[in-house]
Formats: structure tokens, sequence, C-alpha cells
């Protein structure tokens, strides 16, 4: 029996990416790639990441998070993630830690990100600075530009997409731009190809991206470990900077996808803040029954 079965959990989403949340502070528990497969296989707690809370490592810190993908992938970052840790940090009645002020430092295995509240439902996260050299992001070869690198889907004459910009927040990134609408491109097909080819030894989330103005994107995502999603907060961090180092906007952009807006801006100190909002679809308890073939941690 997993021990994490009883166990509360918070349903939320930020900009239309699933997210649940669960608390393990106090408990010296950790979550199995298998009990999250398990617990993001029930209708009831269905998630594109599984953000959770454990007790802070390093001083200065107020949690530690770890994120889990669908397929029990764990990311070093997840921007919309984040946003919902840090509601539920400032609001719900069972995490909510002592009021002190309204910035939360949360680390992940990536590093550190800062997150103040907005809004009531929304918030503003410091997700530090990007990497761009192509070691960091990480790529399988040298390639000392990674505003685009040689990559292309496709026949050789007439690519469907090439070229694309690589950017790490913490996680992998590979963001093509396209002239036309992203939605004309069958990206359920072409993101599975992309997510796990050879160049991306940590696999990638795949983006296609138009610039529809000087401070304005429409992005598709296809993310590493869980497939199209409505929104992924660190592909529209990864975009602005990408476009920002292609000279195809300033430093700060609107980005629309399908399950809202971001506002990300990539300031002047080399840090991007992504503001959005959250949302509180409601709670739940995990089902004994849905760990029966997980391994437990
Ligand atoms: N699938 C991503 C993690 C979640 C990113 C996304 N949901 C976000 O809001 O940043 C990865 O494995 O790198």
């Amino acid at each position: 029996m997993s021990p994490l079965a009883d166990r509360r959990f918070l349903k939320m989403h930020g900009a239309g990416n699933a997210i649940v949340v669960l608390d393990l502070r106090g408990t010296a528990l950790r979550v199995t790639a298998a009990e999250a497969r398990a617990i993001g296989a029930d209708p009831r707690s269905r998630f594109d990441q599984l953000m959770v809370v454990h007790d802070p490592v390093s001083p200065g810190t107020d949690a530690f998070m770890r994120i889990y993908n669908t397929d029990g992938s764990e990311s070093g970052a997840c921007g919309n993630g984040t946003r919902c840790v840090a509601y539920a940090l400032h609001d719900d009645p069972a995490m909510a830690r002592p009021a002190e002020g309204g910035r939360l430092t949360l680390e992940t295995k990536a590093g550190r990100v800062a997150v103040n509240r907005v809004g009531e439902l929304s918030f503003t996260v410091d997700m530090g600075q990007p990497r761009l050299k192509w070691d960091e992001i990480p790529l399988a070869e040298p390639f000392p530009d990674t505003r685009r690198i040689e990559l292309q889907l496709g026949p050789i004459d007439d690519p469907v997409l090439h070229s694309p910009a690589a950017v790490s927040m913490g996680n992998p990134h590979a963001i093509f731009f396209v002239e036309r609408d992203p939605d004309t491109f069958d990206l359920g097909r072409i993101g599975p190809l992309l997510e796990a080819h050879p160049i991306f030894p940590e696999r990638a989330n795949i983006s296609i991206a138009q610039v529809t103005g000087r401070d304005t994107i429409k992005l598709r995502v296809w993310e590493r470990g869980a497939g199209l999603t409505l929104a992924c907060g660190t592909a529209a961090c990864a975009t602005v900077v990408a476009a920002a180092r292609l000279r195809m906007i300033g430093r700060a952009a609107r980005v629309a996808l399908p399950g809202g807006e971001l506002s990300i801006e990539w300031r002047a100190d080399d840090h991007v803040l992504m503001t959005g909002p959250v949302f509180l679809e409601g709670e739940g308890t995990f089902a004994p029954e849905i760990f029966a073939g997980a391994s437990a941690g």
C-alpha cells in the first residue's frame, strides 16, 4: 500500500495547465515515478504536472518542490505549477504558512524561483535566468549559436519546421518560429517526434510560435512528458527570450496560449518574470486502489 493513499491534494490549473498540488512537508516521503503516473491516471487527480511540496532544503527558502510530468518524469521547472503552489501556500487552510509578507522563495532541483502575489488569483514568478549555452539546454552536440540550431522536420527542400531556438528555463525548450497560425500545424503528430529527437539528450518541450505584434506572440506547446497542454509557463518564458534574441520583439510580450494569456518580461538583469492566473478547481484524497500497481517511494 502506498503511503500516499488517503492523502489530500488540490486540483488546480494555471492558464489551463492542469496541476495537482500535494503537500508532503513534515514527512520523509518521496513520490515515485510509478505513483505519479498512478495519480495522473485517475480522472479525479489527472494532471499535466504534479507539484509536490517538501520541507525547505536551503536556508532562505520556503519549500522545496519536486515536479512530475504525466509520464512520471521529473522537471526542474514548471511556471504554471509554481503559481499554483504559491496560491496554496498563501490561501489553502491546510497548507498556508504563517503570513510573512507576500514573497515566497521556492526551490527545485534547477534552482530557486521567487513568487509575488499581484492579485487574488494572479502571481508573478521570477523564473530566474535563461540558460542559453548548448550544453546548458542541453543539446547533444556543440552549437555556438543557440538562437537557431540545425534541426528540421520534413523534406529537405521544403521542411515543415526548421531552425528552432533552444533555451532552458531549468528545463529544455525548442521553439520553432513560424509565419502562419501555429494551429495549422499538427503538433500532436510532430511533437512526440521532436520531443525524443537525439539532439535533446534530456528530451525537450516543443513550441510553435508566431510573433503577431511587437509585444504579442501566439504559442502552442507539446510538453516533454505531458504532451499537448493548454499552457506552458516555461515555454512562454523561453519563447520570449528566443524572440528577443532574434530581435523579433523587445524584451516583453503577452503570450496567447489555448488556455489563457501569460505576460512575460526578460528583465535587463537577465531574470525572466512570468505573470499569470491560478484557479482552484477543488480538492480530494487519493483513493488507495489507484496505487495498486505502483511501487512506493
Ligand atoms: N513538461 C515540462 C515541465 C512543465 C512545464 C510547464 N507545464 C510549465 O508551466 O512550465 C518539462 O518536462 O520540462
